[in-house]
């Protein structure tokens, strides 16, 4: 079954089209990464997706529009305020008001376990009594995190979730959500590469439109077409699960590719 089905999306922002007919179809169980220049209109599909902009076009989730109970958005951390005079944990503990049935409604002891046990999960559970105007970057993206989880989505909508993040935290993320995958479908904007070589499953590539959708291995052309520049440019230190082969250039500190197609059995033998 599809979990998001896209057809014909166009997205503007004043005369600027941000999205250029994009369609996409999303399976159960997906781990896809989204690709893309700055500017390419990865958050731009997200929101869309999520509801919080308008398009043209058709989205459906799990077969309906505007079906948004079962999705779990988490926007970049930069969109939004962080004055609002509230703790770690009453930021957990709103993650459950959505399941609110009646006025009286009153969080149960299970549910300050679990949001503790998620805070725990992420590292972050010796944070729960500060404000979230007194925690870092990183530390306020991870609580940003840990409130999406303790939604409960069948659909999770990640934006750069490891944007602020240092390299092991950004790794152990990863390795949370490859298990969060068995139970949900997530759709993860990143420019980490090393994402995507550890945890999604397919990628999506734009660049105002779809440019590629499929498995989790770039080739020159559509690098070229994404980014407007050859692999050298961006493959330092990447694996090449993702990119074709490279090997560094000692005389420049950079990268260079080796041939493509040919080398690539070569390069699935070093992984
Ligand atoms: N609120 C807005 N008003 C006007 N233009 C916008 C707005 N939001 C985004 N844009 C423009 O739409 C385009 C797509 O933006 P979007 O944020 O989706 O890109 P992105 O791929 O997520 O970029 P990045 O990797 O830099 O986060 C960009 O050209 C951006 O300047």
């Amino acid at each position: 079954m599809n979990v998001v089905s896209i057809q014909n999306l166009n997205v503007y922002y004043a005369q600027h089209q941000a999205l250029k007919n994009v369609n996409l179809e999303v399976e159960e169980g997906a781990f896809l990464g989204i690709l893309g220049p700055n500017g390419g209109g990865k958050s731009t599909l997200i929101k869309a997706v999520a509801g919080s902009i308008p398009y043209s076009g058709t989205i459906k989730i799990f077969g309906a529009p505007r079906n948004f109970s079962c999705l779990g958005y988490m926007p970049q951390s930069s969109d939004l305020n962080r004055k609002f005079p509230i703790n770690v944990l009453e930021v957990c503990m709103s993650a459950y008001l959505r399941k609110k049935r009646h006025f009286f409604y009153r969080y149960t002891k299970a549910m300050h376990e679990e949001a503790m046990e998620c805070l725990c999960l992420l590292g972050i559970e010796h944070l729960a009594k500060r404000t979230i105007a007194e925690l870092s970057g990183g530390e306020f993206q991870k609580l940003l995190l840990v409130r999406t989880i303790l939604t409960d989505p069948k659909l999770l909508l990640l934006d750069e979730p490891t944007a602020n993040i240092d390299p092991r935290s950004s790794e152990h993320i990863f390795e949370v959500l490859a298990g969060l995958n068995k139970k949900m479908t997530i759709i993860m904007v990143t420019h980490d590469l090393s994402a995507v070589a550890s945890c999604v499953k397919s990628i999506a590539c734009l660049s105002q439109t779809l440019i590629y959708h499929g498995e989790p291995r770039l080739n020159a052309d559509i690098l070229t077409k994404m980014y407007g520049c050859p692999i050298d440019l961006i493959a330092h230190g990447h694996p090449h699960r993702v990119l074709p082969y490279h090997v560094h250039d000692g005389e420049n500190g950079g990268c260079c590719e080796m041939g493509l197609e040919h080398r690539r059995s070569e390069a699935d033998d070093i992984l």
